[in-house]
């Protein structure tokens, strides 16, 4: 379906197209639904959690790319049927590339962004992949056809350029030289407005041409990620393409810049319950989508009439060179892409909204002259007229005279200033030559090895960067790892990477790769450190997580599908030869618990980060340990149910042995804190890590207690009034015995003695109305694994009973593996509900078993919100707390009645007064005489 609310022509408001996909496989084995649905040009998304609640957006285009589609042999993505409502990428292209097209020929600056979180699709409509070609590419196929196919009025020169910006550097993807230290520099000249200075501009004349730029381009990138330890869906890429036009009829020259822009995942770091992270806003990493959203906020409130908006252009580099798309001099495109899956409702509802703010902009795009051009152009119109002027100097016989030889001078001047314009772009296209047959000879020996070699081709997280290095292992005996040191190794960085990691033996045309010492290599999935042979298709890890796919000879090769050996392929076998099996159970299954499935996902995209994390905390001396976790996995509530399961990072001090857990959140925002350290490290820049202040060390936090595990105590006893004594294993999250519980439930009168065998019920309805009172006895923990594991530690007893809004804990007690606890809780229900029996007959007492480290502040049970009568028995039926208001009410009574005693002591003594003054009185009327001052008494 292609829906079209408006043309591109008209008014300059930036459009909004929105796309949304097919399903991964992610997506399909978790059994996700599709909570996209379109018609005509809106759209509307449905909230799963709620089927009252769907939002709809209207944009310019919305593309329905989710369903309705076949693959052609060839592997291209087309509609089931003519007209279906499948939207295949020629039809967007229609849409907005040919609009592009038009603007930019026109002379208008024109942007195209593509927005929305990590995979979903943004490079598929930007790029594309194989022969589904995307924006871009078919854009250059375009122009170049128009360039061509006008060539007698009109010079066309096409200029590339390809940046990417991560974390506010701005590397140049085109340059072959060494990456400045703190990327290229972003200028503002009056004229230009802001540029990146010493970008590498290629002038091009083909499709052909760009296509291998951008495969240069392409292929820098994934270098550059794999030095810098960075994550490219946190990068933004940026490929601008110069269009210069002379229309020789017209006497005009024209200049547009048409840029092109990849943003970065959308994905926000949601709180997920979890704490907010102290070092939440120490990154830079979001700096630039942040101030992208802030920009469009406020050029949105302009649009609206809001008088006195701050722009905030100039907060960040992707902003500075996005000024004139918005709400400047350009004619705008943003493409939002979408998952259609329900597990991505919050996300796509981000996306749409920002979407819409975007459709609110409005920019001045105008028709660019170049300077440059012009000035050839005038300074040709000039000589003209003074070859004619002399000419008729000339034969007017005033060869010698001044006016004569001002203008000879003048012409010389021009004639100088045209040969040197021209003399720059004659240089300037040489350079692009030799630049393009030297490509051109990289390209056709590349595909000369590949037919005759076996090699290894890299594998990343982001699939457009999937398969752009391949380095090759002619026969013989090969070096791999970062020295480059002679002319048999094979040179490659990457986390963990050892100056010479491993050798590979070519021989008889088997290879075989054998680790050298203490270096990690992994081969489909299992650590090696002997000697392995490999077949085609292996899978290799090397260091911490420089993931390759090993292609064997011509011969082996075959016609195997190899884009199955994706980033999560790798991570998937890895996690199984842990024992992490979930993948496989869960692929296919439409039983599976979905927050096991989201949860083994979570943990295969979080097990290379661990790694990348361990790596660098070991190199730079930080002396923590990570690893992955299943948070809940062995875990029930109150009612026995599975808990909700969760992937978090249990961080360890290997000296200390403190310990800290941290969500997923938290890690994945340290982790981008700890590259951007790590890089400064590498460069040499910044602080010593000793003198990394504690509150900006993303390794370091200060110490919380910990949930250590949990056991129930079922709760049925005491709707028939019988005691129990219970002894409770306490699990851990992932299964293991935390320790022993003993424990105690005592049915007990209100002042606390224990009930008899006569007061057992029968039937627990006769509970109903009456107050219920026991205690809940913690007597002793044993073969406590935390203390035995570190004696410097602690723990305390936890736990939340009926409708208790706060948890009461247990003293702490420390340094002992079986310590006494001795602690206990006297509980009332002062009216039983039915509610209240159902709780008791159904549920357990979650008894949450609490670690605690040396330096780390005890649990205090909080008494806010919290009934407790006078004698200090807590309260558990809230709604009904009659005892409460009898305290409150005995309260009240106690002060009436203080304030009665003092206005019966006040009316005695004015009593008393008034029985003196009526002596006093009565004297006087005997004796004649009023008292001074005295007044009639009543
Ligand atoms: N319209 C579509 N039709 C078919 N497949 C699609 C479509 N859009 C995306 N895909 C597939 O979905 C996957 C993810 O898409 P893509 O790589 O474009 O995501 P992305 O948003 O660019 O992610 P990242 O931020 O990681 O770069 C790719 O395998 C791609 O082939």
């Amino acid at each position: 379906m292609r829906a079209k609310a408006a043309d591109m022509q008209g008014k300059d408001c930036v459009k909004v197209a929105v796309r949304v996909r097919p399903f991964n496989k992610r997506e399909r084995d978790a059994g996700s639904r599709c909570i996209i649905s379109m018609a005509s040009s809106s759209i509307t998304i449905q909230d799963p959690r709620n089927a009252q609640t769907r939002r709809s957006f209207c944009f310019d285009y919305a593309y329905w790319s989710h369903s309705g589609f076949t693959r052609d042999p060839g592997g291209l993505y087309l509609s089931e049927e003519a007209g279906g409502r499948y939207a295949d990428q020629a039809s967007v292209f229609q849409d907005l590339g040919e609009g592009i097209l038009h603007n930019a020929l026109q002379g208008y600056n024109a942007t195209l962004l593509a927005y929305g979180q990590t995979g979903s699709g943004k490079s598929y409509s930007m790029v594309g992949y194989g022969p589904n070609k995307g924006l871009v590419p078919t854009l250059c196929d375009r122009l170049f056809q128009a360039v061509k196919g006008k060539q007698d009025s009109r010079q066309c020169q096409v200029f590339f350029s390809m940046l990417e910006i991560y974390n506010e550097q701005v590397v140049d993807l085109l340059s072959r030289g060494s990456r400045a230290l703190g990327g290229l520099r972003v200028r503002e000249e009056q004229q230009r407005g802001f540029y990146v200075e010493g970008l590498r501009t290629v002038p091009c004349d083909s499709a052909q041409q760009v296509e291998q730029l951008m495969e240069q381009g392409t292929r820098t990138r994934t270098t550059a990620a794999t030095h810098m330890n960075a994550n490219s869906s946190r990068s933004h890429m940026l490929i601008i393409l110069q269009l210069k036009q002379i229309l020789s009829k017209e006497s005009i020259t024209k200049q547009s810049n048409i840029n092109l822009v990849d943003l970065a995942g959308s994905e926000r770091q949601r709180a997920s319950g979890s704490e907010a992270d102290r070092l939440k806003e120490g990154t830079a990493i979001n700096l630039s989508l942040t101030t992208l959203g802030n920009v469009i906020s406020a050029l949105a409130d302009v649009a609206v009439g809001k008088k006195a908006v701050h722009i905030p252009y100039r907060v960040s580099v992707l902003t500075k060179l996005l000024q004139s798309a918005l709400g400047g001099n350009s004619r705008t495109v943003m493409i939002a892409t979408l998952s259609p899956a329900d597990i991505c409702y919050e996300e796509s509802l981000s996306t749409l909204r920002y979407a819409e703010r975007a459709k609110r902009i409005q920019n001045r795009a105008v028709v660019n002259e170049s300077p440059t051009e012009r000035l050839v152009k005038e300074l040709k119109a000039e000589n003209a007229r003074l070859q004619n002027r002399l000419s008729r100097l000339g034969q007017e016989g005033r060869r010698a005279d001044e006016e004569t030889k001002e203008i000879r001078q003048l012409l010389t001047h021009n004639e100088l200033q045209i040969r040197a314009i021209q003399t720059l772009w004659e240089q300037h296209l040489q350079e692009a030559l030799k630049d393009w047959e030297l490509q051109y000879a990289s390209i056709t020996q590349e595909r000369r090895m590949m037919q005759m070699h076996p090699y290894i081709l890299n594998i990343n997280e982001d699939a457009q960067l999937s398969g752009v290095v391949k380095l090759f292992i002619p026969e013989g005996e090969w070096d791999i790892g970062l020295a480059d040191a002679s002319p048999r190794s094979i040179l490659i960085k990457g986390l963990g990477i050892q100056e010479r990691h491993a050798t590979f033996r070519n021989e008889q045309r088997q290879v075989a790769l054998t680790p050298l010492a203490g270096s990690k290599v992994i081969v489909n999935g299992n650590p090696v450190s002997q000697t392995t042979e490999l077949q085609h298709l292996d899978r290799l890890i090397l260091g911490s997580n420089s993931t390759y796919l090993f292609i064997g000879y011509p011969s082996e090769r075959g016609s195997d599908d190899w884009s199955r050996y994706d980033y999560d392929y790798f991570h998937s076998e890895l996690a199984a030869a842990e024992g992490i099996n979930l993948g496989e159970t869960a692929a296919g299954s439409s039983q599976t618990d979905p927050s096991l499935l989201a949860a083994f996902y979570d943990y295969i995209k979080l097990m290379p980060m661990v790694a990348e994390a361990n790596q660098m905390s070991q190199e730079l001396n930080k002396g923590v340990l990570f690893k992955v976790e299943i948070k809940n996995l062995a875990l029930s509530d109150s009612k026995g149910h599975d808990l909700e399961k969760e992937i978090v990072v249990r961080v360890t001090s290997i000296e200390s042995k403190q310990v800290w857990v941290w969500s997923k959140v938290k890690f994945v925002n340290r982790k981008f804190l700890m590259e951007e350290i790590y890089q400064q490290h590498q460069a040499g820049e910044g602080l010593s890590m000793a003198a990394l202040p504690r509150e900006k060390d993303p390794f370091w936090d200060p110490l919380e207690p910990l949930l250590l595990g949990s056991a129930h105590l079922w709760l049925q006893s005491l709707a028939f009034r019988i005691p129990l004594e219970e002894q409770l294993e306490v699990l851990g999250s992932e299964g293991t015995e935390e320790a022993i519980l003993q424990t105690q439930l005592v049915p007990c009168t209100s002042t606390g003695l224990p009930l008899g065998e006569e007061d057992i019920l029968i039937d627990p309805s006769e509970l109903l109305g009456r107050r219920l009172d026991f205690q809940l006895v913690l007597e002793q923990c044993c073969g406590l694994r935390w203390i035995k594991a570190c004696r410097n530690r602690g723990v305390q007893i936890g736990f939340r009973l009926f409708e208790c809004s706060q948890p009461l804990y247990t003293p702490a007690v420390w340094h002992n593996v079986n310590p006494l606890l001795d602690h206990r809780f006297h509980l009332a229900c002062l009216h039983s509900s039915q509610r209240l029996l159902h709780y008791l007959q159904n549920s357990a007492l979650v008894l949450e078993l609490w670690g605690l480290q040396e330096g780390c502040p005890a649990l205090t049970s909080s008494m806010e919100g919290v009934k407790m009568t006078t004698e200090g028995i807590f309260i558990i039926d809230q709604s009904v707390a009659a005892d409460t208001l009898t305290v409150n009410l005995s309260s009240s009574m106690r002060a009436l009645q203080e304030e009665l005693e003092e206005l019966r002591s006040a009316n005695s003594s004015l009593k008393k007064e008034n029985h003196s003054l009526r002596e006093q009185v009565h004297a006087a009327r005997s004796g004649g005489v009023r008292p001074a001052g005295s007044q009639a008494v009543c």
